[in-house]
């Protein structure tokens, strides 16, 4: 039991925690998130309030979507804004958005029970009477379908064109290409593959997106269609996943997940750190990787492959998040380097 704020309801989610000091709003604008309640370790959320959104090219620079994500927000201690350019408070936020969030929540205790027992389903509510049934679990659901664009999306005005199947994409990661020069075409992510091909891309994202990919056999497909026309490909958190799959390769479902934007990624090959933006629940491992696909990064902590670069196509994946947002910036190029690819091609 804590103090409620935000807005009044019930929702029901996976209870999933991340350890991001700051980036309340990148993160909760995540469309990553959908379906999944967030506990926030870091014990004062909400001190530099929420910003009015900044858009350029229809791409926003300072939030992931145009909403609240998650289904409910977990902290300790909800703050009073102090922040030139805070619009209203985190409170204020959450109400108009209809997400619940509570507060006075012992959250070290909370994250200790998540990292021992794993994520698991969770109810967040205002109302102490209402008990609304457990009755479905995460990775049961396919919640890419809420975050998808319902029809084509077009950013930029650059000569050369790229597809983002779109399952959700963060804008920072349209920011990254637009502002590379490309024209960037999102596309609905059950689209089917001649009606991607039609656009004449001359490379394809598939993006991060919320959700076990094991239940899209579909986007898999499609992957191993755009791969076989050898276009260059870039697979971020979600798709990287779907790439795993597609190739042949094995994705498992992990205890806690990572979500932070301070984790560590080595390169197999040269041995350089770059400190990164997670969020992710499922991953894989050395044994689950795809016939002719070799580790590109990994986790140092864990081991839990965090990247795949095909051996003889022009394909590259990274479980966690290259445009940063919130984050460090310390693996933006790997944007160049699909950006050079896709203009040698
Ligand atoms: N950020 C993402 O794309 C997350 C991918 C996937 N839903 C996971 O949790 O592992």
């Amino acid at each position: 039991m804590g103090c409620g704020f935000g807005a009044e309801g019930t929702r029901i989610g996976e209870v999933v925690f991340t350890t991001a000091m700051s980036g309340y709003v990148e993160t909760l604008t995540d469309p990553s998130y959908k379906g999944q309640i967030l506990v926030f370790s870091h014990p004062l959320i909400g001190n530099y309030g929420v910003p009015e959104p900044l858009r350029e090219d229809g791409v926003l620079l300072n939030m992931e979507s145009d909403h609240v994500q998650v289904e409910g927000v977990v902290v300790a201690e909800e703050t009073i804004p102090s922040k030139w350019n805070s619009k209203e408070s985190l409170h204020e936020w959450l109400s108009d958005e209809g997400v619940p969030a509570i507060s006075g929540i012992d959250t070290r205790m909370l994250i200790k029970k998540l990292r021992e027992n794993g994520s698991m389903m969770g109810i967040i509510s205002s109302n102490g009477d209402d008990k609304p049934s457990l009755d479905w679990r995460y990775d049961e659901v396919d919640f890419t379908d809420a975050v998808s664009p319902h029809s084509i999306i077009v950013h930029g005005r650059g000569e050369n064109r790229l597809a983002v199947v779109d399952c959700g994409v963060k804008h920072g990661i349209l920011r990254e290409l637009v502002g590379r020069g490309f024209t960037v075409v999102r596309v609905p992510c059950k689209s089917p593959v001649d009606e991607i091909l039609a656009l004449e891309p001359q490379g394809v994202i598939f993006s991060n997106g919320p959700g076990n990919p094991n239940l899209l056999p579909g986007l898999a497909k499609t992957f191993r269609y755009i791969a076989e026309e050898k276009l260059p490909i870039l697979g971020i958190c979600l798709g990287h996943q779907v790439a795993a799959l597609a190739m042949g390769g094995r994705v498992r479902k992990m205890k806690f997940g990572h979500r932070a934007v301070n984790k560590p990624v080595v390169e197999a090959r040269t041995g350089s750190c770059f400190v990164t933006t997670h969020n992710h629940g499922y991953g894989m491992y050395d044994d689950d990787v795809p016939p002719n696909m070799k580790v590109w990064f990994r986790n140092p902590d864990d081991g839990v492959v965090e990247g795949l670069i095909h051996e003889e196509l022009p394909i590259f994946t990274t479980q966690f998040h290259p445009e940063a947002r919130a984050g460090p910036r310390d693996a933006s190029w790997i944007f160049d380097k699909f950006a050079k690819v896709v203009r040698s091609g």
